[in-house]
This record gives C-alpha cells, sequence and structure tokens, in this order.
C-alpha cells in the first residue's frame, strides 16, 4: 500500500478517488499544513501528497524526506514548493495547470468590473441602511485600454474576455510569439514599460518567481497614468505592495483589485483593504466547484497513476511520460543507465569531467533528455548509490561541475539504434556504445575504438592484450582452475585486423578471486584489466526512482 497525505482542502470527489484505490492508503489531514513540524513528521511516513497553495512544501520540511516521491499540487501556482530541494530528493512536483484556468479569468473580470464599478462599497453601504448613488458613479470598461502582462492559460482567457467587452487589449509576455498575439487580438509589447504608460488598467498574470516578484513596483507606478486601476488574481508580491499602498495615498493609483498577497492570513491586509477603492478576496481565484472538482480528481490521479503505475503527468520538475511511454523507453532508459554504471566503474577515482551522449537511430523518437538523465544516474549512483535517481541526477552532475551534453540524428549508421557515451575524465577519454536487440536484450557494441559484442549485465571482466594465438584458451584455463564460470565472451580487434591491440569483455557467472584476477594480470600478453559490475539482465529499475 501506498501512503498518501492530503493537507489542504480538496473537493469530496477527489478525496474518493483516493479512498476507493485499493493500492492507495489515504491520510486526510487538512489543517496539517498549518503545523510544519507535524507536517514534516506526517511526511516520514508518506509516499504522496495532494496540496493547495496553503502547504510549505520548504527546504526544512522536505529535507530528509527518504519516502516521498510525488508532490501533486491540486492548482496551478508551486511557488509554495521549494522545486530545488525537492528535485535534489527526487521528488517529482506536479501541478493540474487547466483545472481553474476559466475560474480564476473570470474572477480575474469580476473584480476589473467590481472595481470600476464600486459593488463592494455600494453593496457594504445598503446593508448600512444608506442610498447613496452619487458617491459610487464608476468607469465604464469598454473603451479602456488593459495591459495584460504573463499571456499564459489564464493571461490569454483574461484578454479574450476583455476583447468582449470592447476594451483596447495590450499585452506583454516575453514568451509568446506576435503571430499568436495578433490571432487573439492583442497588441504585443516586447517593453513593459512602453505598456504601462498607456494603460487604463493593468491585470498581471505571471507565475511569481525572483523576476516577477515587484515586477509592477514604485518606480513604475510613478510613470503610469494618474489613476491607473490594477488587478492582482496571480501572486501576491507581483505588484509590490509597499509601492502600492503609496501610490493609494498619493491618488496616482486610482484603485485595485486583490485576490492574492505576500501574507495569506486574517488579519495581515486590513491596511490595504481598508482603503475605499480597494476590493479585496481572499484568494478565491480557483475557488468554485469547478475548478476544485477538476483540480481533485486530477492531483488525485497524478498521484495514483504515478505510485502504481509509474506515469508522470504535468511535472513541472521533470519531462512528464506517460505510462505506455515510459514502458516504450524503457529498454533505451535501462541501457543509458547501465552506460553510464560501466563508464563510472572504468574510469575508477578518476575524476569525471563531463560527458558527451549520442543518440542514433531509433532511440531518437523516445525522449532522450529522460535517456540521458539515466545515464547521468548510472554515472553518479557508482558514487552515490541510492540518493540519486532520474528525477535529481541532472542538479546532482550539475552540482558536482559534471558537465553532461547531447546530440542526436535520426540517421542510422550500423545498428538501427545506438547510444554512444563519452566520459570525460581529469586523464583520458573513455567511450562506450550500446544497442538494444529485439526490445529486451542489451549489448555493448563499442567500447573505444574497439567494436564489439558483449552482453550489458552482470559481471564483466574486460581486459585489454596483445592480439595473439593461444590467449583465449590461457584465460579459460586460468579461470577454470580458480571455479569461474564464463557465460560469454566478446572480442574486439584493433581496424579488426589480427595482430594488433585487442580488448575482450567476458561476462561472468561468479566473482573471480583476487589470486584469480592476479594470474590474469599476470599474463604477459594482457595490458590490463578492469571488472565492472551491472544488474542482471531485466533487472527491476529502482534507479528510476518512479
Ligand atoms: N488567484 C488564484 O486563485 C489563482 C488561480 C490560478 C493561478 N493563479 C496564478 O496565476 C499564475 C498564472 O497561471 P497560468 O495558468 O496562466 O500560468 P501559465 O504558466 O500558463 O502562464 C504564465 C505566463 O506568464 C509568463 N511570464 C513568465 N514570466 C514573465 C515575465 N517576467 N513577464 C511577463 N510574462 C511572464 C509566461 O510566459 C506564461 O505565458 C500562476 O502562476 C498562479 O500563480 C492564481
Ligand atoms: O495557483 C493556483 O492554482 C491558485 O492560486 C489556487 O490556489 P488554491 O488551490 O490554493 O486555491
Amino acid at each position: 500500500m501506498y501512503r498518501v497525505l492530503v493537507s489542504d482542502n480538496l473537493s469530496p470527489i477527489g478525496l474518493k478517488l483516493l479512498e476507493d484505490h485499493p493500492e492507495i492508503d489515504l491520510v486526510y489531514e487538512p489543517e496539517i499544513h498549518k503545523d510544519p513540524s507535524a507536517l514534516k513528521e506526517a511526511l516520514a511516513t508518506t509516499d504522496g501528497i495532494v496540496i493547495r497553495s496553503g502547504t510549505k512544501l520548504t527546504e526544512d520540511v522536505l529535507s530528509g524526506q527518504k519516502r516521498l516521491k510525488v508532490v501533486a499540487r491540486a492548482g496551478v501556482g508551486v511557488d509554495n514548493v521549494d522545486l530545488v530541494a525537492a528535485t535534489r530528493q527526487g521528488i517529482v512536483v506536479s501541478n493540474t495547470p487547466d483545472g481553474n484556468t476559466l475560474s480564476t479569468a473570470e474572477q480575474t473580470i469580476a473584480m476589473m468590473m467590481g472595481l470600476c464599478r464600486n459593488i463592494g462599497p455600494a453593496s457594504q453601504s445598503m446593508r448600512e441602511g444608506r442610498w447613496d448613488r452619487k458617491l459610487f458613479t464608476g468607469t465604464q470598461l469598454a473603451g479602456k485600454t488593459v495591459g495584460v502582462i504573463g499571456l499564459g492559460r489564464i493571461g490569454l482567457a483574461v484578454a479574450r474576455r476583455c476583447n468582449g467587452l470592447e476594451m483596447n487589449v495590450l499585452g506583454y509576455d516575453p514568451f509568446l510569439s506576435e503571430e499568436r498575439a495578433a490571432e487573439q487580438n492583442i497588441e504585443l509589447y516586447r517593453d513593459i514599460d512602453e505598456l504601462l504608460v498607456k494603460c487604463d488598467l493593468v491585470t498581471v498574470h505571471t507565475p511569481l518567481t525572483d523576476e516577477t516578484r515587484g515586477l509592477i513596483n514604485a518606480e513604475r507606478l510613478k510613470k503610469m497614468k494618474e489613476g491607473v486601476r490594477l488587478v492582482n488574481c496571480a501572486r501576491g508580491g507581483i505588484i509590490d505592495e509597499e509601492a502600492l499602498l503609496e501610490g493609494l495615498e498619493s491618488g496616482q493609483v486610482g484603485g485595485a483589485a486583490l485576490d492574492v498577497y505576500v501574507t495569506e492570513k486574517a488579519g495581515a491586509n486590513d491596511k490595504l483593504a481598508s482603503y475605499p477603492n480597494v476590493l479585496c478576496t481572499p484568494h478565491l481565484g480557483a475557488s468554485t466547484e469547478e475548478a476544485q472538482e477538476q483540480v481533485a480528481v486530477e492531483a488525485a490521479e497524478i498521484v495514483c497513476n504515478f505510485l502504481t503505475r509509474n506515469e508522470i503527468r504535468s511535472a513541472v520538475n521533470m519531462v512528464p511520460i506517460s505510462g505506455k511511454e515510459l514502458e516504450a523507453a524503457k529498454a533505451y532508459l535501462d541501457l543509458a543507465y547501465r552506460l553510464g554504471l560501466m563508464l563510472a566503474q572504468l574510469a575508477g577515482s578518476e575524476g569525471i569531467k563531463g560527458a558527451e551522449l549520442q543518440y542514433r537511430g531509433d532511440v531518437t523518437s523516445q525522449p532522450v533528455k529522460l535517456i540521458t538523465s539515466a545515464f547521468t544516474s548510472g554515472l553518479l549512483s557508482a558514487a552515490l548509490d541510492d540518493t540519486v535517481s532520474i528525477v535529481n541526477s541532472d542538479v546532482t552532475a550539475k552540482d558536482r561541475g559534471i558537465a553532461i551534453s547531447q546530440t542526436s540524428t535520426s540517421e542510422t549508421g550500423a545498428f538501427a539504434t545506438m547510444i554512444s557515451a563519452t566520459v570525460r575524465t581529469d586523464q583520458r577519454e573513455i567511450t562506450a556504445g550500446g544497442t538494444t536487440f529485439g526490445n529486451d536484450f542489451l549489448r555493448l557494441v563499442k567500447l573505444n575504438d574497439y567494436q564489439l559484442d558483449a552482453y550489458l549485465d552482470g559481471l564483466m571482466l574486460i581486459y585489454r592484450h596483445k592480439d595473439v594465438p593461444g590467449l583465449i584458451g590461457a584465460i579459460g584455463t586460468t579461470f577454470g582452475k580458480h571455479q569461474v564460470n564464463i557465460s560469454h565472451m566478446a572480442l574486439g580487434r584493433e581496424k579488426n585486423e589480427p595482430g594488433g591491440e585487442a580488448v575482450a569483455v567476458l561476462n561472468l557467472d561468479n566473482a573471480p578471486s583476487e589470486e584469480a584476477l592476479k594470474e590474469v594480470q599476470g599474463h604477459p600478453d594482457v595490458t590490463g584489466v578492469q571488472l565492472v559490475n551491472l544488474p542482471p539482465a531485466k533487472a527491476p529499475l529502482p534507479w528510476l526512482g518512479l
């Protein structure tokens, strides 16, 4: 059974999905996120967690969590998860990017209208028994210019609705093409400051990152039209709250509609909320029945499918891959992992500086980035054991200054498919190339300049030697004498010609004693011997970390 913790309020439909799953043991503790140490303790016995924005998975909460494998965010923003820490720990983090797009776009439009027509204070005045028509004269949206900052799913949905309201829509998003913006009837700006000075209203829809924190700051507010209205239904802090307060005080800002805040708890935003021209809601963008049901179902499915079927969906810290795709790529992932593991052992104590992978033929139709991560986890696991997995291998390599690169060509060479890897150490380069026979049999077909055909599993003895008659028999006799059984043998010769340097790979059924190895090493025609230990053929793949 896999234990799944739900640490925030989640729609019952998502909880039921988890509860009914035969392999899931659901722990529903929607208040636990309020106590970080209790959360940390609970995670020690948890395989997967479903969270919303209330749960803060900080570096401290995540540190030392050996069992936790997957975080599913029932929603979009993952700024409450320390992604670097999660990745380092080998934890996959996924979100449900589409489920609340429309609800949040509708909330944005509602906030814009509410702000411009004083809906909040007008309603409050009637609740207090007044009839103040003059006080609440508003502003029409049609004909006004709105700047939409961040044109992703929600930004574009807001822009479409603003167009429907007959507003002039300007947009800023460095990652949107001019063509896509034009299709949506958005006037795209490449310079945010040029856009801001033209707007009557500005609405932000970016994630909160180091780049977007304080994107709308005091300096920018001063340059905007006097009386500009601001809307933030994305994340607190994208509009600098201190600067906003100053702007409201001076009148430079004509009003603000806020759903999100730097600090989200009762009392923390009283000052902002006290302004009559500020419309506030307590982070309700995604709070509709429809959105909550959709994100809850998606998040529950993400956790179940990950834990029980190895499927990775909507991951924000690694390449997403479905169970079916994973099955199709498994042989290549395994091949790359074994090449990494072998090269690390061949490099021994020489410091590995980097590696280049080359993909040829059929393998290029597979997720090669993930296959490279599998190679890297093999390369590093020789030294780091089970702390490295396919999820954290790239970041672990980077941390250690090991540069891994890859090239791909769909053209085939001697084989229909080939993965070739060259490792650079302080002293030399070592190359190993492998292929798959059928879908199940992994072969080492290249070792430095030698072509060969060796099984890529179990215990392998690799020795360099002079290509002279009688040597194979002599090694066979030595191993026979020491009760070591050779299950397979492969030879590669320099330029495929007799008489030069050669390499042999013996697959052994049992480990040779030191004495046996010394005898092989001592043979006058043998110039180097190395043992490589790989998992048995078709072994399970725990290193996937999935
Ligand atoms: N209030 C709520 O309840 C609620 C609900 C859902 C989402 N959100 C917030 O809204 C944000 C946007 O959600 P989404 O689904 O549209 O995400 P998205 O990833 O589809 O869109 C984000 C867009 O921001 C753009 N962007 C990134 N950095 C930028 C920058 N420096 N300047 C301009 N544009 C930049 C990206 O290119 C992208 O197009 C989320 O990150 C989340 O924080 C809030
Ligand atoms: O990023 C999101 O999806 C929204 O901010 C919604 O957050 P919530 O699920 O905690 O309401």
